[in-house]
């Protein structure tokens, strides 16, 4: 069945998710890609997907978007919600020329007025007439925004938004998705290319390691002198860090292996102490933890960093910090 055709949410209530996932997962070629995942997205609120590759952000991201059909669990959508996407990944033949203004009309019906006043919105109003394909990573960038932007979307979902794009670039990109979030008032689900720094206008980050690992409240901007030095003191007021690690892996059959090689049928509630190579990023920031798979793994905490890890959850990816080397072109 379509997810489509599932019981969408009521239009009625403003303040009602946009989306909603639910224990949501899918199979394919009888192994999991993704299960477990809990999430909601409401008016005005931008939420954050982490994890590695393959971890299953972008499946996730698919399910909410009514791409995907759930295997088990539910996804359910506000009924008439206008979805805005930037993909990953764009099938464009991209030796062909092709203009801003064309592309952005490819798919949907937009007048030359809505397309130059969504690239306004984006800063790139000076690209219309350029050619896609000669476009740097970051003009392409604020492209793809514009064109998700351009339906007045109620939802928008980024899929690595900043792919492509260097440091600074990277900044003035989640700016710019800040001010749209709060001028559209539309809800954001992204997925983030980086592991460890997330947009302090997030509200909430999810982390995925084929489940829901862990999910937290970013609020406080990393201080650390590496951190700033290669940011940029200006980076402070736009990214913060958020700290996680993980020390057991989920088998697509459903087991879990632990660091230490051994295999058991769930991950018990494991939490241990940080064995980890990271950069000790100083943090002040309150992380809700809640694990949303399995039987032993349904402990919520809330932690105050400030005063310690009562429970320090410690996953050890098979794979640490990602950076996404997929062009969209
Ligand atoms: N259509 C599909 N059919 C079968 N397997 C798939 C399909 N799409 C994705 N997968 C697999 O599902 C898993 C999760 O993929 P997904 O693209 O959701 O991960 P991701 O976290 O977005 O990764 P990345 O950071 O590399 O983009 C991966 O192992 C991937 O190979």
């Amino acid at each position: 069945m379509n997810a489509m055709e599932k019981p969408a949410l009521s239009g009625q209530d403003r303040q009602a998710p946009l989306v909603r996932l639910e224990r949501a997962g899918v199979s394919s070629g009888g192994r999991w890609l993704v299960r477990g995942v809990d999430l909601s997205v409401s008016p005005g609120e931008i939420v954050t997907l982490i994890g590695p590759n393959g971890s299953g952000k972008s499946t996730s991201a698919k399910m909410a978007l009514g791409i995907l059909t759930p295997s088990e669990g539910k996804a359910e959508r506000k009924r008439g919600l206008k979805v805005g996407y930037v993909p990953q990944k764009l099938l464009v033949d991209w030796t062909l020329p092709l203009t801003v203004r064309r592309f952005m009309a490819l798919t949907v019906k937009l007048s030359d007025a809505q397309i130059h006043a969504a690239l306004e919105r984006t800063g790139a109003a000076h690209l219309m007439r350029a050619e896609v394909r000669h476009l740097s990573g970051g003009e392409l960038q604020r492209v793809l925004l514009a064109r998700a932007i351009a339906v007045s979307p109620d939802l928008l979902v980024l899929d690595e938004p900043v792919q492509g794009v260097d440091y600074s670039g990277e900044i003035a990109i989640y700016e710019l998705i800040s001010r749209l979030r709060t001028e559209l008032g539309c809800g954001v689900l992204m997925i983030s290319h980086d592991l460890h720094v997330v947009m302090a206008a997030t509200d909430q980050v999810i982390c995925l390691n084929g489940h829901v690992c862990c999910r937290g409240t970013p609020s406080a901007v990393s201080q650390s002198p590496a951190f700033l030095q290669l940011f940029g003191h200006r980076a402070g007021a736009g990214i913060a860090v958020y700290q996680h690690h993980h020390d057991h892996v989920h088998l697509p059959d459903g087991r879990v292996r632990h660091a230490d090689g051994t295999v058991s049928e769930d991950c018990a509630g494991e939490h241990c102490e940080a064995p980890h190579g990271h950069e000790d990023h100083s943090h002040d920031h309150a992380s809700h933890h809640a694990h949303a798979h399995g039987e032993g793994c349904g402990h919520d905490h809330v932690h105050d960093h400030n005063h310690g890890h009562a429970h320090d959850h410690s996953h050890t990816h098979s794979g640490e910090a990602v950076k996404e080397t997929t062009d969209a072109r």
